[in-house]
Order: structure tokens, then C-alpha cells, then sequence
């Protein structure tokens, strides 16, 4: 068996408390990411979904610490890498974007003056106009149509689904093998949210960049995933392959997140609705077409079966 780009292992996080005592926040977590494939991470707010990347980015913060487990990047152990190789890693090997891009931009920054600090800090070899080049590059290869624009403008002038554009460009801009994505939807309007998705899927089969991609979305989930890990209170409570989690699920607790998602397959199964639920269900029925994500992962099915 092949290598995967990213193995987790036994990871543990804690955060210390008041009372001296520590506050265990991820545990006993195990997984791994192949080369190429996306990962999902669903489960509750407060499952420890982010604190899971935080700690593979090694970006977590308040005194949360990794008190037990490996996280292991192409072979190396980011947990005991020295200081300066793990800075190396982020960014180049491995970046994140998060829910709200402008957490992550600099409100005082043009546009291009940003992507040119990430693709200065790991390539000081490129010129002036290399690096001016590749900034409206980037802008394109996320589908800016008036990148040149774009570049000259400050995080304010332009729009949330922009922003995030914009997010995903700095983080590419190195050409990371492994993307890790925090709810980069959630904050986007339905329409923005499938264009941003259907980039990164793009971005994944052009550049074979394996994605975790955390969301307590389901239909998002249905939509992008190729493997699917269930988190619960820290921990992981089923893996499986996107298809096998929406057609058979085991664990109750995602029996119940995949009952709590109105979809296509289950509305004739509604008995164990509550009748708020139900009537829920029957609204979104009546929804347009298109806001049934649903479909997608009917039609994902179909594909997979053709393919096979
Ligand atoms: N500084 C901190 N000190 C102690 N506990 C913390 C701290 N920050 C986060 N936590 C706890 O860690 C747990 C996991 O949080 P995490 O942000 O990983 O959840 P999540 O699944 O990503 O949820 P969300 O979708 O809301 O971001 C939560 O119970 C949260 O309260």
C-alpha cells in the first residue's frame, strides 16, 4: 500500500482549565488522508473538528496542547519537526483556509501585496515581475474573471465569496499537496457556497491536492467527499466512504445527523420524524430543484457506478 499524504495517530488535545485539572478536547483521534483524496470531517459544533486541524497545523492556541498521538506529513513527524522545518511545511506543504477569510487578510493590504508575501516567503528567488505575474495567475486559477482588477483592490472592496477566492488563492499559491478547509462555505450564500465547492473540487482533480474538508454540513459532505470521518465529544465515532455513510449507516449518532438532513432518499421514510421535522421535510420538498443538494449526490452515485 501507498503511503498516505497525512496519518494521524492516537492524537490527543487537551486545553488546561482552573481547576489545574486538563480538558481533553480531541481523543484518541486516528486517521489518514491518501494523496489526491478528499476528507471529510463532520460532526456537532464542538466535536473537535477544528481543533483537529488546528493541531495538524500546529496552530492551536489558548494552551491547547497535543498531549499524546503523531501527525505524520509525508513520512516526517510534524510534532517533533524542528521549529523552522515545521514553518516550512505550512504554507508550502500543507495551508489552511478558514469560514471567515477576513480573519486571515490584512485589511490594510492590497490584494496582490498578500499573495506576493506568501509566494515571497517560500520562493525569495522569484523576481519582481515573476511574482506579479503569478498573482494574477492565482487570481485566475480561481476563477477571478478581472483578476488584474482584483489584485489592485483591499479586502473590504470586494465580497465574501470573493474574499474567499482569494483565501484559496494565497493558500495554493505554493502548491500544497494537502489543503485543509474549516468550514469555508458556511458563511456564503447557497449559490456562492456551490461555486466555491465546485473549486475546490477542481483544484483537487487538476492538482491532485488531497483536501480535509470540516463542515457539520451533510450536503456539503454529499457533495464533495470521497471518505467521511463522524466526529462526536472529541472523538471519531465512524469512517467510512461517502456512498457507504449515506446508504448504511452504523453509528446512531450519524443515523441521527443523516436524519436531522432533508433528503430526496429519505422522504419516504419520515415515521421517525418528529412532526416539526416532517413538516420541515415536506417545506423542502417544495424547495427549487436545485437547492437539493441531494440530487448531486445522486448523480455522484451514478457516476461512481459508471465508472466501475
Ligand atoms: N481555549 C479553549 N479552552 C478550552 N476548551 C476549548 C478551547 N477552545 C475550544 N475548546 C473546546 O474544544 C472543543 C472542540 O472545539 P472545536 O472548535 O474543535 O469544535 P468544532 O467541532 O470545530 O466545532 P465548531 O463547528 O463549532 O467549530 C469544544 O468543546 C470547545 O469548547
Amino acid at each position: 500500500m501507498t503511503e498516505p499524504l497525512l496519518a494521524v495517530d492516537h492524537l490527543q488535545v487537551q486545553f488546561p482549565s482552573r481547576d489545574k485539572r486538563e480538558i481533553t478536547v480531541v481523543d484518541d483521534v486516528s486517521f489518514h488522508v491518501n494523496k489526491g483524496e478528499i476528507l471529510a470531517i463532520v460532526g456537532e459544533s464542538g466535536s473537535g473538528k477544528s481543533m483537529t486541524s488546528l493541531a495538524i497545523m500546529g496552530l492551536l492556541k489558548g494552551g491547547g496542547q497535543v498531549s499524546n498521538g503523531s501527525i505524520t506529513y509525508q513520512g516526517r513527524n510534524l510534532l517533533t519537526l524542528p521549529k523552522k522545518e515545521r514553518r516550512k511545511v505550512n504554507g508550502r506543504e500543507m495551508a489552511m483556509i478558514f469560514q471567515e477569510p477576513m480573519s486571515s487578510l490584512n485589511p490594510m493590504l492590497r490584494i496582490k501585496t498578500q499573495i506576493a508575501e506568501t509566494l515571497k516567503i517560500h520562493h525569495p528567488e522569484l523576481s519582481k515581475k515573476a511574482i506579479q505575474e503569478k498573482v494574477v495567475d492565482l487570481l485566475r486559477q480561481v476563477e477571478i474573471a478581472d483578476a488584474e482588477s482584483v489584485a489592485n483592490r483591499f479586502p473590504h472592496q470586494l465580497s465574501g465569496g470573493m474574499r474567499q477566492r482569494v483565501m484559496i488563492a494565497i493558500a495554493i499559491a505554493n502548491e500544497p499537496q494537502l489543503l485543509i478547509a474549516d468550514e469555508p462555505t458556511t458563511a456564503l450564500d447557497v449559490t456562492i457556497q456551490k461555486q466555491i465547492l465546485s473549486l475546490l473540487k477542481d483544484l483537487n482533480r487538476k492538482n491532485g491536492m488531497g483536501i480535509v474538508f470540516i463542515t457539520h454540513d451533510l450536503s456539503v459532505v454529499a457533495d464533495i467527499a470521497d471518505r467521511v470521518l463522524v466526529m462526536r465529544k472529541g472523538k471519531i465515532v465512524e469512517e467510512a466512504t461517502v456512498f457507504e455513510l449515506f446508504d448504511n449507516p452504523q453509528h446512531p449518532y450519524t443515523i441521527r445527523l443523516l436524519k436531522a438532513m432533508p433528503t430526496l432518499d429519505m422522504k419516504t421514510d419520515t415515521k421517525d420524524l418528529l412532526p416539526e421535522e416532517t413538516h420541515e421535510l415536506d417545506e423542502f420538498e417544495d424547495a427549487p430543484f436545485e437547492q437539493r443538494s441531494e440530487t448531486h449526490f445522486v448523480r455522484r452515485k451514478e457516476a461512481a457506478r459508471d465508472e466501475s
